[in-house]
């Protein structure tokens, strides 16, 4: 189990409200498409020769300011993005909690979304009845499960997508600040339940502000800048 990261540069295009006019759109068919812009798409790099070797029993912050770059990183290891320069080797099945609404169905309930879910993580349907009870009690989402997830509070939503995400062991597990939302009731339910997770020795990736958080949590911390790495402790 490992992530590796060679030399990785992430670029975004950015596009001028010129650019993106419908008049401009129109002007460009009726020529044709013939004027070009390319020359005036600014390139953004939010990630810039990223090297990384994260091993089994890891867990890692990413500390940095706002835009330096770390949910950029952390979709790269999910997949989301690949990477324009450079080379990514991830050894292990990652589970993602960037995103809580991604691969949840608003217009299910709870319990049906616990199935898609499950579905999604790779369990068999008769793994996935026999998990349902025992998320349902760590959610402590009560009748609310027999609802639309669209009723739910994104704080509802959160618990939920954990507490599914969590119900297998995951080998590695990518999380945004999201340890901050939720009361601290169920904070410190989840952060027990990562414990127990890192305990068993998987990977734990985390961006967070919280610098309490991550000395209690976290082994390693990787301070990003502007898209680099300036420091790692
Ligand atoms: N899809 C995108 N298109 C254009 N630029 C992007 C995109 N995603 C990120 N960026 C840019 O990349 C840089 C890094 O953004 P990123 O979201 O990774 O930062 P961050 O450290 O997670 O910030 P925050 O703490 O605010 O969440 C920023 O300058 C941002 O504007």
């Amino acid at each position: 189990m490992h992530i590796f990261f060679k030399d990785v540069t992430v670029r975004f295009p950015i596009y001028d409200a010129k650019q993106r006019s419908f008049r401009q759109t129109l002007l460009s068919a009726a020529t044709g498409g013939n004027i070009n812009h390319d020359s005036k798409i600014t390139m953004v790099e939010s990630l810039k020769g990223i090297n990384l070797d994260i091993r089994k029993g890891d867990r890692v912050a990413l500390i940095g300011h706002n835009g330096s770059g770390k949910t950029t990183l952390l979709r790269v290891m999910a997949g989301v993005y690949k990477p324009d320069i450079g080379h990514v080797d991830i050894q292990g099945k990652v589970t993602s909690l960037l995103d809580s609404q991604l691969g949840m169905d608003p217009e299910a309930t709870g319990f049906e979304n616990m199935r898609l879910r499950g579905l999604f993580l790779g369990l068999k349907p008769n793994q996935i009845e026999g998990k349902i009870d025992e998320i349902a009690e760590f959610s402590e989402l009560g009748d609310f499960l027999n609802m639309p997830v669209r009723t739910y509070s994104s704080g509802m939503v959160l618990r939920l997508a954990f507490a599914i995400s969590t119900c297998i062991q995951p080998e590695i597990l990518l999380m945004d600040e999201w340890i901050s939302v939720g009361d601290e009731s169920f904070k410190h339910k989840a952060e027990k339940r990562l414990h127990e997770f890192v305990d068993n020795a998987g990977i734990l990736i985390f961006a967070s502000h919280d610098h309490e958080l991550t000395n209690r949590v976290c082994n390693k911390k990787i301070h990003l800048e502007h898209g680099k790495i300036i420091n790692i402790e």
